[in-house]
């Protein structure tokens, strides 16, 4: 079985040219073969009608047919006009011939003279159709020449299977380059050297020689199937002389197992063959265990523990293969059958895996759990208060943007703020940085009240506000300068951090233009700069990283994480769940202005996924339903 698989199956995929070619040429010989066997037919029927030109259809048919060697020469002459020659047999033609009288009134010379014509013709058909027959002859001689050579093969493989072995193989050569051309050659010079061995000798022999390429063991085993040729004979005669040589030990002994072949037909054919398709190793499955959970790997021992019996098969498979080809070769039926049961056991037992994994896996499902990221190390919870918030109200007519909030936000803590839009989070986070007057509760920065001391609440405080107002008729040089200035710090300590963070945030070609030209990205990026330059204990970010790329996005988590690590703290807002969770200890989720879960990342998340907590505390997915009409499309 798989011995067959993999010799057809190196066939067509055949890249290496050793591989593919024993399988392509016979493929490509055929065809040649065909053509030269038909070879003949058009021939010989141009050289009918070069001998008889005018004689009529009847007189083209028969070299179509393909006897012209034979026939064609005895035929059709009389056809034409040796109808009154006497060494000719008066035919079909002849009698039908129009003017039977006048032949007869002929005179002895016109006949000598037509005679002459026709003997001159004949002349000429003969030595066009002897040109044709010494073409033809080598079919009968190449048959005579096979015959002799499977004659002297039996004697000299009866002698020595080695001797049987060298035959063959310088046959081989012999005849390949003959094949060879054979394809491409025009018709006439390939019917002269192939047609006659190919296409009389026997097809068998033909087909032998094709086969022959292939390996050793074909060749028996074609020459088995052709068994009614005489070539069939030769070959089991060479398979006779290969038992004796193969019991002899002669170095020949590859010949031995084709040799073995021939007798028990298949068997001895596909231990030969056995070997090639090595790439059988489909690599045992054991990789899919892998796929399972180290629970189920443990069922899975267990399974292939009570499966004992299949399991050593499987798993001694193997070892018989790569230990010794030679005598798997000699057993390959056991071998395919031993294989196929281990394949069948290897099935069960991956069928008891899952069976009985089935359970664990269930246990392990919660993979979104186990997909948590590993939040930062929250502060220690006797950590000062950087942010405390009590019980802030926001109201914009009817409408309470804020309700009640409060949050304790300690030093070093890296605290993120979501909500959905319209929560609340912009309103609350403008009240604590001084920009927004609330309606109610308090506000303490750095354990100063912000709206009874707001100057040193914001000599604290470093605020990157969502609606940026920002003096944008500046240059970003300029508009860093202005804010350190602002903070009271000397030029000196100004051009010094301006330089920094111009550089961090990767300002360099910038500094110069207008801040009114710069992008969004851009804008934020200068504008936390400002917000930095003053080296605050509490930064107050509304959405950082809005339109920020990825790179900035990354260096700007640097530098905040950096800032954080040296005992900053940082409250932002932001609707990136993956970014609060990669960033943040702490975080509060707000939703129609209230504080519906706040505390550390773990204590919010409350074993889910930020997200997934956000949304369930959101109110869930809303499904877009009555939105037919999008899908109707204006165009
Ligand atoms: N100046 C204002 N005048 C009237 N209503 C306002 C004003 N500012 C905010 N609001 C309202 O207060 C509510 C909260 O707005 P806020 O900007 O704080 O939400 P948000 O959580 O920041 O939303 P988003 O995530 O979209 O930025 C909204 O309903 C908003 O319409």
């Amino acid at each position: 079985m798989s011995a067959e698989g993999g010799a057809t199956g190196a066939r067509p995929g055949g890249g290496g040219s050793g591989a593919s070619t024993p399988a392509k040429r016979p493929a490509a010989r055929r065809p040649a073969a065909k053509k030269t066997a038909a070879a003949p037919a058009p021939d010989a029927a141009s050289d009918g009608s070069d001998a008889d030109a005018p004689a009529g259809a009847s007189a083209a048919k028969p070299p179509a047919k393909r006897a012209p060697a034979k026939k064609p020469p005895v035929k059709r002459a009389p056809a034409k006009r040796t109808s009154g020659t006497a060494s000719d047999k008066p035919t079909g033609d002849a009698a039908q011939s129009p003017e039977p009288e006048q032949v007869s009134k002929r005179t002895a010379a016109s006949r000598e003279a037509s005679a002459g014509a026709a003997s001159a013709r004949s002349t000429s058909a003969r030595s066009a159709r002897s040109t044709r027959a010494t073409v033809k002859t080598d079919a009968p001689s190449a048959r005579s020449r096979a015959a002799s050579d499977a004659a002297k093969k039996r004697q000299t493989q009866r002698v020595a299977a080695s001797t049987a072995t060298e035959t063959t193989a310088a046959e081989r050569p012999a005849r390949k380059p003959v094949a060879a051309p054979a394809p491409p050659a025009p018709p006439a010079p390939v019917v002269e050297t192939v047609p006659p061995a190919v296409a009389d000798a026997g097809a068998v022999d033909a087909v032998d020689e094709t086969t022959t390429e292939r390996t050793v063991a074909p060749e028996a085993k074609k020459s088995r199937f052709s068994s009614r040729s005489g070539a069939a004979a030769t070959a089991a005669a060479a398979t006779a002389g290969a038992d004796a040589a193969a019991s002899t030990g002669s170095p020949t002994a590859e010949a031995a197992p084709e040799a073995d072949a021939a007798p028990q037909v298949e068997v001895a054919s596909e231990p030969v063959i056995a070997a090639e398709p090595e790439p059988e190793p489909e690599p045992e499955p054991e990789p899919e265990p892998v796929v399972v959970v180290p629970e189920v790997a443990l069922a899975a021992e267990a399974a292939s523990a009570a499966d004992a019996d299949a399991a050593p098969e499987a798993e001694a498979r193997p070892e018989p293969a790569a230990e010794d080809r030679a005598a798997v070769a000699a057993a390959p039926t056991a071998d395919a059958v031993r294989e196929a049961e281990a394949d069948r056991s290897h099935d069960v037992a991956v069928a008891v895996i899952a069976a009985t994994s089935k359970s664990s896996v269930k246990k392990s499902s919660p993979r979104k759990k186990r997909t948590l990221r590993v939040a930062r190390a929250a502060p220690p919870a006797d950590a000062p208060r950087v942010l405390a918030v009590d019980g802030l109200v926001k109201q914009f007519g009817g409408n309470t943007a804020v309700d009640h909030i409060s949050l304790d936000v300690r030093a070093g803590s890296f605290y993120g703020i979501v909500g959905p839009n319209g929560a609340g989070k912009t309103t609350t986070l403008s009240m604590v940085t001084g920009l927004l007057r609330p309606d109610a509760g308090t506000v303490r920065i750095n354990d100063v009240d912000a709206w009874a001391d707001p100057q040193a609440a914001k000599r604290a405080t470093g605020v990157l506000p969502d609606r940026l107002r920002l003096f944008d008729r500046l240059t970003g040089a300029q508009l860093l300068s202005y804010s350190g200035t602002l903070r009271g710090l000397d030029n000196r300590t100004v051009r010094e951090r301006s330089a920094d963070l111009i550089a961090a945030f990767g300002l360099d070609d910038a500094v110069d233009r207008l801040v009114a030209d710069y992008s969004a990205g851009m804008t934020k990026k200068i504008a936390l700069a400002c917000a930095m330059i003053h080296a605050p204990r509490l930064l107050v970010l509304d959405e950082p990283f809005e339109s920020v790329d990825p790179v900035s996005a990354a260096n700007l988590t640097d530098i905040l994480e950096r800032y954080v690590g040296g005992g900053g703290t940082v409250v932002l807002s932001s609707h990136g769940m993956d970014l609060i969770e990669r960033v943040c200890d702490s975080a509060a989720i707000i939703v129609g202005g209230r504080v519906l879960a706040s505390g550390t990342l773990d204590e919010v998340r409350a074993g889910q996924t930020l997200e997934d907590r956000f949304v369930e505390l959101a109110g869930g997915r809303s499904a877009a339903e009555g939105m037919e009409w999008l899908h109707s499309f204006s165009d």
